[in-house]
Parts: structure tokens; sequence; C-alpha cells
């Protein structure tokens, strides 16, 4: 008897209505996880690309950028993938010979279709941004920069990628878009954090960028930028000095020691013991000191260093113009600047320089910093040389100039304190990214900055999918238990014998 009761009771679960239902519940559930999976997640994610050529004064360097396809608009999601250095001098040097400008890309555009998947090469934009090099050669000669850019947009026309155009950025631009990678590599913009301001030192330019509370833009409007980036609004303090990159400014300084003692210059922001025969024509060929040429000056002149470090930051300040300021504040020059105010990230050649100085800890005071330069600067040439084999001697003969440079546009120019100097890091890169401009750049031609904060869903995807599938399963469980007077077992109550 046992036996039969048992055998009925197994065979409830197994009536046509009972299992009709379960199959029908059992695909639906399955039906409501996939489409919600599939729904909300691609199971291939797919990465959209952008190119940017940083056609700066002393090289150009190429930066591809990667972001998921489906994503356009979110946060911080822009990623540097590679990056390539272009062989030989920027393209404003190529005045004489503007083909060779576009021949010197190839070789990085090339690197560029290998990196770029196959699949993508037509739909990722190519831009060509032209800093302060090809600013100066077109205040210089404009007919000869315009030759330099047809011939650079005619090579990149040739690439399989979708060329955007050549063209200069100005100095607000170039200070902006600096300003808004360092935030966004940050996540400051999407989360409106208090923002980090930006410095960046080129070979021909260099920018400073901040916000301050003191600063609406009425007292210096050219010097105002403004953005709403993810519901905020952004009042940007920015200036981009010509001529005072590292490289112009060194000119500057020649300029003003060449003037007394033609023919030998005796140099303190170089080494003792380095000496170099240079041309004069070479020193004046740039519109910021051509105008100083002095008359009668022979061919050639003995640069020879004398490693002392207030001595050349003496010299160093005499480029910069302290009377003169009609406006409440100035930095130098007549140029209006708030007082820094907030972190600020220096890129560019501030770390190249103050990274091979070993002086890119800001926690240091600016009093031991300035005493381990003094040191630095004093030691004779072929020391330098001989502890540093490896880096082009271009560069290290330089570094006592550049540092004491830095240091001198920093406190003197942009007014940093002892105390201020400690919110500044030198920074390379950001997440992987390099700092600079062109990231911004890219992201503001390709709107990928939303003004408006995007709509943030509810849930995280994972979270999403555990929900959907215990709210499924639960009505399911539901269904069952609603359909209960079907059920045989309730209906046919097996009999007890
Ligand atoms: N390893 C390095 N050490 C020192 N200086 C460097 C190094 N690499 C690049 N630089 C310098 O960084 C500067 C970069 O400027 P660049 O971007 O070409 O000019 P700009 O932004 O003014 O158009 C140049 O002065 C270049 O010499
Ligand atoms: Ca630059």
């Amino acid at each position: 008897m046992s036996a039969q009761r048992e055998m009925k009771e197994k065979n409830l679960w197994h009536t046509p209505v009972t299992i009709i239902i379960t199959v029908i519940g059992v695909i639906a559930i399955v039906a409501l996880v996939t489409v919600a999976v599939l729904q909300n997640k691609p199971l291939h994610q797919k990465y959209k690309y952008g190119i940017v050529l940083d056609a700066g004064s002393s090289h150009t360097a190429l930066y591809i950028y990667e972001w998921p396809a489906e994503k356009d608009n979110n946060t911080g999601r822009v990623e540097q993938t590679h990056s390539c250095k272009v062989k030989g001098p920027g393209i404003s040097s190529y005045a004489s010979d503007p083909v060779k400008a576009g021949e010197s890309l190839s070789e990085c555009m090339q690197e560029a279709q290998l990196k770029v998947p196959k699949d993508r090469h037509q739909e990722t934009p190519l831009y060509l941004g032209a800093t302060a090099g090809m600013r100066l050669l077109n205040i210089e000669n404009s007919s000869a920069s315009d030759r330099v850019f047809q011939a650079v947009g005619e090579a990149l026309q040739k690439s399989p990628f979708s060329f955007q155009g050549a063209r200069i950025l100005s100095g607000q631009e170039e200070g902006a878009f600096g300003w808004v990678t360092v935030n966004y590599l940050d996540d400051r913009l999407s989360q409106g954090l208090e923002t980090t301001g930006a410095l960046d030192l080129g070979g021909a330019s260099t920018q400073i960028s901040f916000i301050s509370d003191s600063f609406d833009g009425s007292e210096s409007p050219a010097n105002s930028v403004t953005f709403r980036l993810y519901g905020n609004d952004y009042n940007l303090y920015t200036h981009s000095f010509l001529c005072y990159g590292k490289d112009q400014v060194l000119r500057l300084v020649l300029a003003h020691l060449t003037q007394s003692g033609l023919g030998n210059v005796a140099d303190p922001c170089f080494h003792s013991g380095y000496m170099e025969t240079k041309n004069y024509s070479v020193l004046y060929d740039s519109p910021c000191v051509s105008d100083r040429k002095p008359s009668g000056a022979p061919a050639t002149f003995t640069h020879s260093g004398r490693g002392d470090f207030l001595q050349c930051q003496e010299m160093v300040k005499k480029v910069f113009n302290f009377t003169n300021c009609k406006y409440s504040q100035c930095s130098f020059n007549g140029v209006f600047q708030p007082l820094v105010q907030g972190p600020f990230g220096a890129f560019s050649a501030y770390y190249f320089v103050m990274n091979f100085l070993n002086l890119t800890d800001t926690s240091i005071p600016l009093e031991v910093v300035k005493e381990k330069l003094t040191r630095y600067c004093a030691t004779p040439w072929n020391e330098i040389q001989q502890q540093h084999p490896k880096v082009k001697v271009k560069y290290l003969a330089e570094y006592c100039f550049s540092g004491t440079y830095i240091l001198t546009l920093l406190t003197e120019g942009y007014n940093f304190t002892s105390e201020s100097y400690s919110d500044i890091k030198f920074i390379k890169k950001i997440k992987g990214s390099d700092a600079g401009w062109t990231l911004g750049y890219m992201l503001n031609l390709t709107n990928m900055i939303p003004a408006e904060a995007p709509d943030t869903p509810l849930l995280p995807h994972a979270g999403y999918v555990s929900f959907v599938t215990v709210i499924a399963l639960l009505l399911f469980v539901l269904f069952i238990v609603s359909l209960r007077p079907l059920w045989p077992s309730c209906s046919k109550q097996p009999q007890i014998v």
C-alpha cells in the first residue's frame, strides 16, 4: 500500500500541467536573464580610436587614444594606448623644405596603422595641432608656415584614417586643453572635485592655467576660458607666454650676454669647462630675439660656461619685465594673473628637467632645492659628461640653465611661494596617458565630454543582473504557488487506506 502511495505522490509532479508550467517558467527565466545581460553589456567589447599629432617646436609626437565604443560619453574612459616620437626636429624647422615635414611623419603614421585595428581605420579621426614653433614661423614668414601645413596636410590625407585637419592652436587653447587633460585623467571633472592647475613648459612657449576663486574673467577677458562640463561651470584663468619656452629663453639670456663682450660669452648657466663655438645668425634666427642682434657682430662667438646658479638666476630674471602692470596684479610682462591657488600639475619640459635633476619631490623646501641646483651647476662639465654618458649632450649641457629657469619662472614669474611650491607635482603621465594638451583637444573635438552630467544607472551591471534573476525566480515561485488549486495533489488527495 505504501509503495502505491509513493508512486501516486511522485506522479503528481509528472502531470502534464505541472511539466508545461515548469518548462515555460524555466524558459521565461532564461530568456529574461539573457535579454538583461545582452541588453546591458555587449559580449564583445568594441573600441573606438582617435589620433592626435602634437607638432611642437622641438619635435612632433603622435598619440593614439582608445575608448569603449558604446560609452563615448562616459567618465574618464579615454586612454592613451600608444605614442610615437617622430624622428627629427619640429615641423617648423622644415620651412625651407616643407615636403620633408610631411615625410618625417610617415614612420609614426605606419606604426599607427599597425596599432589601430584595420576595420577601424576609416572611422578613426586624425588631428594635427601645432604650437609655438609654428606660431613663431607664422609671425616670421606666414607663407612658409602655409607651405608647411600644405605639405603636412597632403601627407596625412594619404593615410587611411579620417584626417580632420592641421592647424595652429592658440596659446589659450593650448593652456586650456592641457588643463582639461589633467583634470579629465584624474576624474576631477566627472566627479565635480576641486580641480588641478596645469603648468606646461615647451621649447618656445609656456602655459599656466588654473581656477581661482578671485577670478571671474572680468578683469582680463583675454585670460578667461569658460566651460560647462558634466553639469559644472568652470571659469578658467589661462595664459600662454610666447618666447618663454626654455629654448627661446635660452636665446634671450644669450642675447643679453652677447650684448656685452662680443665674440666671447662667459655664461653662468653652463658648467665650467663647457666651451662651444656658436653662430650669431643661428642665435638670432627667431622673432623672439631678432630685434636684439647687435650690429657689426662677428659671425661666431665662443660660448663658455662658469657654473654659477645665483648669477644665472640674475641673468634669467632679466628676461622678465615686472614694471607696468595695469591690473590689480600681474605675473610678468604686464600680464594679469590672480594669485596661484590649489594643486598644480607641471608637465612636459618641467618634468623632463626636474626629473633629470632629481628634484621632482616638492616636499623638499625650496631653499634646499636651490642649494642642490647650486651644487649641480657648479659641477665641472667633464664630470657631468662622465656621470651621464647616455644623455643627449644638448640636453645635458642645458639642465643647469633649464632648472634655474624653471625655479625662477615659478617663483619670480608666477609668484609661487616656498609654501605654494609644495602644491606643485611634476608629472609625466596620469594613469598611463601623457599629460599635455592633446587628449583635451581630442575630447573637445569629438564632443566626448558632455556639458551635463550623464544619468548614472541605479545599479551596477552585476547588481542589476542579480536583481532581475532574484525577482524572476520569486515571480516564478509565486506563479507556481498561485496554481496550487490545479495541482493534482491538491485536487486529488491521495487516499490513505
Ligand atoms: N629628455 C629631455 N630633457 C630635457 N628637455 C627635453 C627632453 N625632451 C624634450 N625636452 C624639451 O621639452 C621641450 C618640448 O617643447 P615642445 O613641446 O617641442 O615645444 P612647444 O610646446 O613650445 O611648441 C623642448 O624644449 C625640448 O627640448
Ligand atoms: Ca608642447
